[in-house]
């Protein structure tokens, strides 16, 4: 199999060839706009200072610890959404994604080694399901794809990488692409790939993430310290498109807007799931050119990187922050491991 586009072209591509979903300039602009009046929101240090479980330190366990959260960061939707998965930690309640990172975190002071590849490379199903146990009667979904991917990545970090996800990121030699590439050639459940329009393309959401994390978590110092971390996409999950429908930067064709507003769930590798996740991506791109083009008709300079990274996490946030405005926009359901 040829060696598939990657993830900003193919999200180019999907752009260019899209029948369902479509990038609207205006919506891009007003996005853009958005952004220029939020500067202090989307900069590197809001990856620690606006999410308290985030690991504060930028040593070998908090890398251990991405590691970790990446492998297992897709697919918390619930079918209903007042009936979800939820972690009670340290007296707040959290769900989906958060979800995720309290019950390691939860793990984590009760004794549980659960970030250290020696423990979770033989963890045994029973365990992964009191780890990531919910204060609901709703368990976090796919618990059995999560214990396999645990325990076959806790497997390869060992014979790979001397369990430490650490040696993984020095053998990029600091390079954003090079990590990416050792990921997915890595450790399978990081491929993201599919086809469209008889094209090989891949979307790397996770191993995108897990590689603007590690940016974040070093505070984009030292091993952390990437000269193209700016080639590193928006990664296509299932809420950031949600949110560029919110602001009219993405469009819906009607036939795929009834689909979603009926909570028809589409398939990994769907067309019109490739749509939206292609589209999403090159639509972050132009984003973030008109957000360049507007700071600079300003007569500013941008202050630190201006990346499609921290505009992804901005808009990710702002989707969480917002739940409640955007209810009558539709997210779509695909259930899989990969986002
Ligand atoms: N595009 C994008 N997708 C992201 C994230 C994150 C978490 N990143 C945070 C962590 C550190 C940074 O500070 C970020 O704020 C999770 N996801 C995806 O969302 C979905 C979960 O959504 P919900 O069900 O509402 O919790 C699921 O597909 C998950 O894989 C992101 O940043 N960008």
């Amino acid at each position: 199999m040829e060696a598939p586009l990657p993830p900003r072209e193919s999200g180019r591509f999907v752009a260019e060839n899209s029948r369902d979903v479509f990038v609207d300039l205006g919506g891009v602009r007003r996005t853009a706009e958005l952004l220029l009046a939020a500067p202090s929101a989307w900069r590197l240090e809001s990856w620690k200072d606006l999410h308290q479980l985030n690991p504060r330190a930028a040593d070998e366990a908090a890398l251990n610890w991405v590691f970790v959260v990446d492998s297992l960061n897709f697919s918390f939707w619930s079918e209903q959404e007042e009936h979800k998965c939820v972690v009670r930690y340290r007296g707040t309640a959290y769900s989906g994604y958060w979800a995720l990172c309290a019950a390691v975190n939860r793990a984590l002071d009760e004794g549980i080694p659960i970030t250290t590849a020696s423990y979770y490379a033989t963890v045994s199903l029973d365990q992964v399901r009191n780890i990531f146990r919910s204060d609901t009667s709703v368990s976090m979904p796919l618990i059995e794809e999560r214990h396999q991917i645990l325990s076959g990545t806790g497997k390869i970090l060992l014979e790979k990488f001397g369990g430490s996800f650490l040696n993984c990121v020095r053998k990029s030699e600091k390079s954003a692409q090079k990590l990416m590439y050792l990921i997915v050639g890595s450790f399978p459940s990081y491929r993201d790939v599919t086809e469209f329009e008889g094209k090989n393309i891949s979307f790397y959401k996770r191993a995108q993430i897990l590689v603007a994390d590690t940016w974040s978590v070093l505070e984009g110092k030292g091993d952390g310290c990437f000269e193209d971390i700016s080639s590193i996409t928006m990664f296509a999950d299932y809420r950031v498109p949600q949110i560029l429908v919110y602001l009219g930067a993405l469009k819906y064709s009607d036939e795929l807007l009834k689909k979603l507003l009926k909570g028809e769930m589409l398939s990994y590798g769907d067309t019109q799931e490739v749509e939206i996740r292609g589209c999403s991506i090159w639509c972050v791109e132009l984003i973030r050119d008109c957000l360049l083009e507007l700071i600079k008709e300003k007569g500013e300079k941008p202050n630190g990187e201006i990346n499609s990274i921290l505009l992804d996490y901005y808009l990710w946030d702002y989707a969480r922050d917002h739940r409640d405005d955007m209810k009558g926009v539709p997210f779509h359901r695909t259930r899989c491991i990969y986002y």
